[in-house]
This record gives structure tokens, C-alpha cells and sequence, in this order.
């Protein structure tokens, strides 16, 4: 393995709710985050304000002892909670030696380590741009209120407006290659549909489980870490159910609170994948003291992606180390495992079939047994429930459910009896 040095961080938050519980939690995601990135959290700062201090995001005395700290510790890097203006940045890094970055700048580190298709990469470079644009020279804001009047001209600023225009010019050219690659995906979509295979989508909270099911579900080799993000780019694969039904399933990106807005644009079309879905499986790591919000914040974002009225199933994961205070509040079907256990991966199956068979039109069809390749279909495309055979006749008689729209449908209306 290759060997990665740690960078010794301290935390800093401001907490400006009453909320106490959330912002401990808020700090504790800050951590775990930190850590995703190879950091090591020395120590946390925080400060009880009613407003962030719009110079230094904390007040002059914290300042002070932050900057004692940082002796102390020999901290390198410096993370604050909250997104810093480039104002406070620029006034922090006045009585600061080490690197000072913000949640957003955190997030978009991980988020560059962890993408990995060509559309994954170029949004996340989009998203680091386009927060760097207004921060760029520490001084954005005010050279583009006051334009290059006197005393901000000379060799640093012209220096500075050719990297402005370099950097526009990038994004300009990551669109442009972002909308080739979104039409690429439009028409494989387009042909899945007309195939009209059944698709799951697996969404939730970041860490949650999601890849580790997929694997397990699917038998694929997706990336599974105890890390935050470890995926990034949806990834596709068949899964069996028990009746021999064929369905296609996604993983996706996990979600997070407070995604920061340049994420929030870059990443939603990561996640169209999802509302071409038949189902969503809304999965929740219950073994989280927070797992309550996190449960909240997938469903808003699910509701601003306007996929709210997709068929879902709440998986809650972790069952073999279930938090103390959980009890299951989802207001959809709902089902507790461990992604670890085989019996539990099973009952999951089951009660996704049960779904199924619930967006399902029964069928009872009698099909020749030359029909070879229409039986094997039925196996595969419908819920097959009973498969008996007629010695005088020679057909099967065949009872199940299909999906009123697949074509698989259309061809049982001569057999049917
Ligand atoms: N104890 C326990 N740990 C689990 C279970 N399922 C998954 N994990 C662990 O949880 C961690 C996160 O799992 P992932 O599958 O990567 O989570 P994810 O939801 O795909 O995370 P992102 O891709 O970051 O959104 C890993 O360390 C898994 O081994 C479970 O049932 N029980
Ligand atoms: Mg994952």
C-alpha cells in the first residue's frame, strides 16, 4: 500500500443554532470527512455566536486562540465548518500560517479523488472552478466591484485577469464536452427504456451501505470503503431475484447535508440515472445516532429532484450494530438488515419482489412446449409463480405477473386461457 502522510488539522465551527445536538453532529461529519481525506483531527474549536463574524468567521479572541493552538500542535491545515468568504480567508491568513480551507473546499477534494467516468470528473473540476473564480488573487470580490481602476492595476493583476480568462474559458470548454457526454447517456437511456428492463435504484445518505449491497445484490465489484464517497459515478448491474426475475440495478453518489451549491448543480445529473427508475431503495445506516436527518435529507433532495412519487422501499442497514435510540419512522415499505448477512440480503429480495408484483398485472397463459425461448422469457421478464405441465396437451400452463408495458405483455395475449 502506498504510504500517505497525514495532515495534522484542527477543526474550527461556529455554531449559530440552538440546535446543540445537530451541531455536534455537523462537527462530528466534518471529522469523518477530514478523515476520508487523509487528515488527522488534532483539535476542534468552536464557538457559540448568533451570527458567523463576518471578518474572521470567529471572533478576535478565538483568532487568538487558534493561532496558539497552531503553534502548539504544528497544525498544517486548518478546516472550518461553514464556507468562508474570500474576505474572511484573506483576514484569517493574515495571523494564520497554516492552509486554510472551508467544508465546501474539503468536499471537492474528496469528490476530485473519488470521480472516476469522464462526466464525474469534468463536473467536479466545474465545481472547483467555478469556486475558485470569485476567490482567485484573494481579493475577487473587490477588483470586480471596483473593475481595474487606480491602484489595483500593474504586472499581479494583469497576471490575475489572464487567469480569470484562462479560467472562464475552461469552464466554457467543460460544458461543452459535459453536454456531448449527457447526450451519450440520453440515448443509452433511451434504448434501456425501449428494452423496458426494470430498474432499482439504490439512493441514500453517504456511507450508508449502498455499494456494499450492491455488490452483494449483484455480484459486481463496486468500490466499497468505510469511507465518505466512495462512490461517485452510477454504476449499473443485473440482479436476479428469487422467482428468476431479471432486473437492472444502480448504485449511486450518497448524499449529504449542507451539499455545497456548486456540488449540488454538478452532481444532480449524476443523479438523472435515478428518475428513470421503477423503484428506489432509500437506504439508511441505522446504526448512525443521526440517521433520523440523514433519512430527512435524502428525502428533500428526492423531492427536489422531483422523484418523490417513484415506488420506494426503505432499507434500514446495519441491523447487526443498530443504534440504541432507532426506531423505524419511513413511511414506505420498509424492511431492517445487515448487507452482511445472507438471509437478509434474501429477505430484502423477497420483499422487492413483493413490490414488483404489486406494479404488476396477473397473467395465466397456456404456451406449447415448442415455445422454448417464450418460456424462458417468461422466467426471466415476468414474476413466474406456477410452471405445470400437460401430458395430452403438451403445453405448460403458466401463472405469474408481468409489467402491463413490457413487450414480454404484449406477446402472452394468444396463450392466455
Ligand atoms: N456493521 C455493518 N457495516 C456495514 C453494513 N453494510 C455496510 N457496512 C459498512 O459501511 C461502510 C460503508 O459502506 P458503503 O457500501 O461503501 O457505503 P455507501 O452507501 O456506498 O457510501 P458512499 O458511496 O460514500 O455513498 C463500509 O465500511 C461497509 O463495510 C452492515 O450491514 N453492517
Ligand atoms: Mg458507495
Amino acid at each position: 500500500m502506498e504510504q500517505k502522510e497525514f495532515e495534522k488539522v484542527i477543526l474550527v465551527g461556529c455554531q449559530t443554532v440552538e440546535d446543540d445536538l445537530h451541531y455536534e453532529y455537523s462537527l462530528e461529519e466534518l471529522e469523518s470527512l477530514t478523515e476520508t481525506a487523509k487528515g488527522k483531527v488534532l483539535a476542534t474549536l468552536t464557538q457559540k455566536r448568533d451570527r458567523a463574524h463576518p471578518a474572521t468567521y470567529i471572533g478576535k479572541g478565538k483568532v487568538e486562540e487558534l493561532q496558539a493552538l497552531e503553534e502548539q500542535l504544528e497544525a498544517d491545515l486548518i478546516i472550518f465548518n461553514d464556507e468562508l468568504s474570500p474576505s474572511q480567508v484573506r483576514n484569517l491568513s493574515s495571523s494564520i500560517s497554516a492552509r486554510i480551507i472551508d467544508r465546501t473546499q474539503l468536499i471537492l477534494d474528496i469528490f476530485a479523488q473519488r470521480a472516476r467516468s469522464k462526466e464525474g470528473k469534468l463536473q467536479v473540476e466545474l465545481a472547483q472552478l467555478q469556486y475558485l473564480l470569485p476567490r482567485l488573487g484573494g481579493q475577487g470580490t473587490q477588483l470586480s466591484r471596483l473593475g481595474a481602476g487606480i491602484g489595483t492595476r500593474g504586472p499581479g493583476e494583469t497576471k490575475l485577469e489572464s487567469d480569470r480568462r484562462h479560467i472562464r474559458r475552461r469552464i466554457d470548454d467543460i460544458k461543452t464536452q459535459l453536454s456531448v457526454v449527457v447526450q451519450h447517456r440520453d440515448r443509452y437511456r433511451e434504448r434501456r427504456k425501449k428494452n423496458k428492463t426494470f430498474q432499482i435504484a439504490l439512493v441514500g445518505y453517504t456511507n450508508a451501505g449502498k455499494s456494499t449491497l450492491f455488490n452483494r445484490l449483484t455480484e459486481a465489484d463496486s468500490y466499497e470503503e468505510n469511507q465518505l464517497f466512495a462512490t461517485l459515478d452510477p454504476m449499473t448491474r443485473k440482479m436476479i431475484l428469487p422467482s428468476g426475475f431479471g432486473a437492472l440495478m444502480t448504485d449511486t453518489v450518497g448524499f449529504i447535508q449542507d451539499l455545497p451549491t456548486t456540488l449540488i448543480a454538478a452532481f444532480r445529473s449524476t443523479l438523472e440515472e435515478v428518475r428513470e427508475a421503477d423503484l428506489l431503495l432509500h437506504v439508511v445506516d441505522m446504526s448512525n445516532a443521526d440517521y433520523f436527518q440523514h433519512e430527512q435529507t435524502v428525502q428533500k433532495l428526492l423531492e427536489d429532484l422531483e422523484i418523490q412519487q417513484i415506488p420506494q422501499i426503505t432499507v434500514y442497514n446495519k441491523r447487526d450494530s443498530q443504534h440504541p435510540d432507532f426506531v423505524p419512522t419511513a413511511k414506505t415499505e420498509t424492511v431492517l438488515i445487515s448487507a452482511f448477512e445472507e438471509d437478509d440480503r434474501l429477505k430484502l429480495k423477497q420483499k422487492i419482489e413483493q413490490t414488483v408484483i404489486g406494479l404488476m398485472e396477473p397473467y395465466q397463459v397456456e404456451v406449447p412446449s415448442t415455445e422454448g425461448k417464450l418460456l424462458s422469457q417468461l422466467k426471466n421478464e415476468t414474476i413466474l409463480r406456477e410452471l405445470s405441465f400437460h401430458e395430452e396437451k403438451q403445453v405448460y400452463t403458466c401463472k405469474g405477473y408481468a409489467l402491463k408495458d413490457h413487450q414480454i405483455y404484449g406477446q402472452l395475449n394468444r396463450y392466455t386461457v
